[in-house]
């Protein structure tokens, strides 16, 4: 990945200004600053819920533990509230924003500034952004987008040392949740897997404007270096199983015949491109046969005895009957690991980590997958 993204497509530039710059008064900037908060209508259907709070806005900053050094991606700046206070502390802040009524702002609060040239403004979509190199996250994320965002960040290559992100409590409380908590769900355990979660503070409604309608939590995510060398997609295909009802047993999951139809036909396709043979054959037509070999693609007629060479029954190598063998095969092997590993017995909502990694390298062994 790049080192830092030349040009900034799309984006306001910060072309600098030829006007000379003075210090503004406390009051002018004061001022300035509740101008810039009191711009247009907030959109809240984008999650514009400006952080009105100075305080809390210098908390998150100093959460992040910030060196003169850093770049910093800021998620969703509005009218630049946190981006100010990063400024100060960072060497560069790329900020991305979809609402371009928020980028003009924050870049009309830059402007003329000192800041003005550290600061590079992206008008898109984050979760649809090519995000160039940075070294820390902060944002006070659009809650409607805080899912698809913590699995971007997960999954950056290289890492940013460390992220400080305010969402809705409740997602908070589900990323950090342990074992047998009540939120504890597959958000918990692949978040977890990936990175340490800390939650850090809680942010009340009126700290915003508008106030959402829930209360906030800040949370840091430090991203586990080296990264686990598992596939995150077997990973978080063996927790779609098991968490689908958290309560219940692991074993029960896997009772589904939506999930073991999955599973086998990911067996099917281990098998065939790691050339294990597959016992989808035809032992029991040529019995009935009486014993006559048939060929791979060869067609027999039997008659309702299962004798001779009379009616129209046609049972070609890997028919529907043929099929079950290959489905009994997977479901054994899944019983086996389930009861050898002596989790089938357990509770998804009550395994860790480890639990959840035990059971997919068994599986995988026998050839079950879930990608
Ligand atoms: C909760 S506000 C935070 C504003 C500012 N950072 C603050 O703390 O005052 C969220 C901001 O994210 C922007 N936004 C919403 N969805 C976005 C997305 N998918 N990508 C980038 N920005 C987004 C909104 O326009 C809004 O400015």
């Amino acid at each position: 990945m790049p080192k830092a993204r030349k040009s900034n497509p799309g984006g306001y530039g910060n072309g600098a200004s030829k006007a000379p710059y003075t210090k503004p008064s406390s009051a002018a900037k004061e001022a300035a600053s509740k101008a810039v908060n009191n711009v247009f209508k907030m959109n809240t259907d984008l999650g514009q819920h400006i952080l009105k709070n100075p305080g809390v806005a210098q908390a998150i900053v100093d959460k992040a533990g910030l060196k003169q050094s850093d770049i910093v991606l800021e998620v969703g700046p509005g009218t630049g509230n946190l981006t100010v206070k990063i400024l100060e502390k960072a060497r560069k802040v790329i900020a991305v924003e979809m609402d371009p009524r928020m980028a003009a702002e924050l870049t009309k609060r830059v402007q003329g500034k000192p800041e003005q040239k550290k600061l590079e403004v992206l008008l898109g979509d984050v979760c649809k952004t090519e995000l160039p190199y940075f070294d820390v996250c902060i944002s006070n994320t659009p809650y409607q987008i805080s899912s698809p965002l913590v699995f971007k960040l997960l999954a950056l290559s290289p890492a940013p040392r460390t992220c400080v992100l305010m969402f809705q409590r409740e997602f908070a409380m589900r990323l950090v949740a342990r074992p047998g908590d009540a939120l504890y769900c597959r958000l918990s355990v692949n978040a977890q897997m990936w990175a340490k979660c800390t939650h850090i503070m809680k942010v009340g409604k009126n700290n915003f404007k508008p106030p959402p309608q829930v209360e906030s939590s800040v949370v840091r995510l430090e991203i586990k270096n080296p990264r686990p060398q598992i596939s995150y997609d077997e990973w978080d295909g063996l927790l779609r199983i098991v968490f689908v009802r958290k309560n219940k047993t692991i074993a029960a999951g896997f009772k589904s015949s939506a999930v073991m139809g999955m599973v086998e036909k990911n067996y099917r396709t281990w098998c065939a491109t790691t050339g294990v043979p597959l016992d989808d054959g035809d032992v029991d037509i040529d019995m009935a046969a009486g014993g006559d070999d048939i060929g791979d693609d060869e067609e027999m007629e039997i008659d309702e005895d299962g004798v001779g060479v009379v009616k129209k029954v046609v049972i070609k190598r890997g028919s529907k009957k043929n099929r079950g063998k290959v489905a009994d095969l997977v479901k054994s092997k899944v019983e086996k690991v389930l009861s050898e590993t002596e989790l089938g017995e357990k509770r998804a909502g009550k395994c860790d980590e480890a639990d959840f990694l035990k059971l997919l390298y068994e599986l995988n062994k026998e050839g079950i997958h879930f990608s």
